[in-house]
């Protein structure tokens, strides 16, 4: 290749040079581009990805641009902190109101939305997520340098991590609110890739997980899910409480397990009553997301690793519709 000077050229002429060498995806990125004393400087925008797909966008403009006669280097920094990821968690105060299911479900719809994201399965004492999203008995592995974990890709685009997979069932039991919070501190903080939100499943109460996750990573919002029974909204209450003294956002509340449509007669019943999360959001002036209706097929995927989300049919809708919501408040600030 002729590497003779050339004469002076204006900066535009340079970008164009430039930018007609470089993919559109690259392009996208440009923020300046100019040749000084035959030595490519450029700008790139990377504030969105992560360490190594930092590093292969400097080897792709290096490579596009090395061979160009009037380049013998290429100089880059790329601009932009690393974006925080978002972190919103998921709570309940009552167990067993469907907060792992509807965690896992909102992400595997928000993922099918575009979305990169992860589920952190908080529950520690009792995690679901290895189950929910398919990952039983998979082992996340290490970053070379030992210091992250490396969350687990599930089948459903959605990465996830979880004591589950970390520890024997049942180990964790026996341990104390300190090391509860530090292992919660290394899945938060495990390497994430590019995922740009995190979903958290919260165990169920105002305990000890609850608030070193409030105190340590303060999540940008909340969800609260909730049955439509009194007990339960009570319970929610308190969860709402909770988020609130550590300033965090609550998104809007979420009822589950609402009308129960039989699959024999399609009698719909409501074995928790009705409309009362509905209500009660709008006592509280919490937003209400939507309602996620009691439904032996949402059960029997859950158990088989098969979150409803993932399909198309009438159980995906409710999810879907209110990950819509959710998408719309990372986006906008309200629902
Ligand atoms: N809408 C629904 N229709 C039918 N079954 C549901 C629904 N939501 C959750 N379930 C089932 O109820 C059980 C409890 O749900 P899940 O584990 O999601 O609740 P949780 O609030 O996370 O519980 P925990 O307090 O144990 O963390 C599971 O068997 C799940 O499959």
């Amino acid at each position: 290749m002729d590497k003779s000077p050339q004469e002076p050229r204006q900066p535009a002429a340079e970008e164009a040079l430039i930018r007609a060498a470089l993919t559109p995806e690259i392009n996208h990125r440009l923020r300046s581009a100019r040749i000084v004393a035959r030595r490519a400087v450029i700008v790139a925008e990377a504030g969105d990805l992560s360490d190594a797909a930092r590093v292969e966008l400097e080897a792709a403009i290096t490579a596009a641009l090395i061979p160009l006669a009037e380049i013998d280097e290429v100089r880059i920094a790329l601009t932009g902190e690393r974006r925080r990821r978002r972190l919103i968690a998921v709570g309940s105060g009552k167990g067993g109101v469907g907060k792992s299911t509807l965690t896992t479900n909102l992400a595997v719809a928000l993922a099918r939305m575009g979305r990169k994201v992860g589920v952190i399965d908080g529950d520690i004492y009792g995690p679901s997520q290895p189950k929910l999203l398919k990952t039983e008995g998979i082992k996340p592995g290490a970053t070379p340098d030992g210091s992250q974990l490396v969350a687990i890709d599930s089948p459903y685009n959605v990465k996830v991590l979880s004591m589950g997979h970390i520890v024997a069932p049942g180990k964790a039991l026996a341990w104390r609110g300190p090391m509860t919070g530090k292992a919660l501190t290394q899945l938060v903080d495990a390497d994430w890739g590019d995922t740009d939100l995190l979903l958290i499943d919260l165990p169920p109460g105002t305990g000890d997980v609850q608030l070193s996750m409030l105190s340590a990573h303060r999540p940008d919002g909340a969800v609260l899910v909730s049955t439509p029974q009194d007990l339960a909204l009570i319970d929610a209450a308190r969860a709402g409480q909770l988020f609130e003294q550590g300033e965090v956002p609550i998104i809007g509340l979420v009822e589950n397990m609402a009308g129960y449509c039989c699959p024999e007669c399609g009698h719909i019943s409501d074995p928790f009553g009705s409309g009362g999360v509905e209500k009660f959001a709008a006592a509280l002036e919490i937003p209400f997301l939507g309602r996620v209706p009691l439904t032996l097929a949402t059960r029997i995927a859950g158990d088989q690793g098969n979150p409803p989300a993932a399909g198309d049919d009438e159980t995906a809708a409710p999810f879907r519709a209110i990950a819509e919501k959710l998408a719309r408040w990372l986006d906008t600030g309200t629902v």
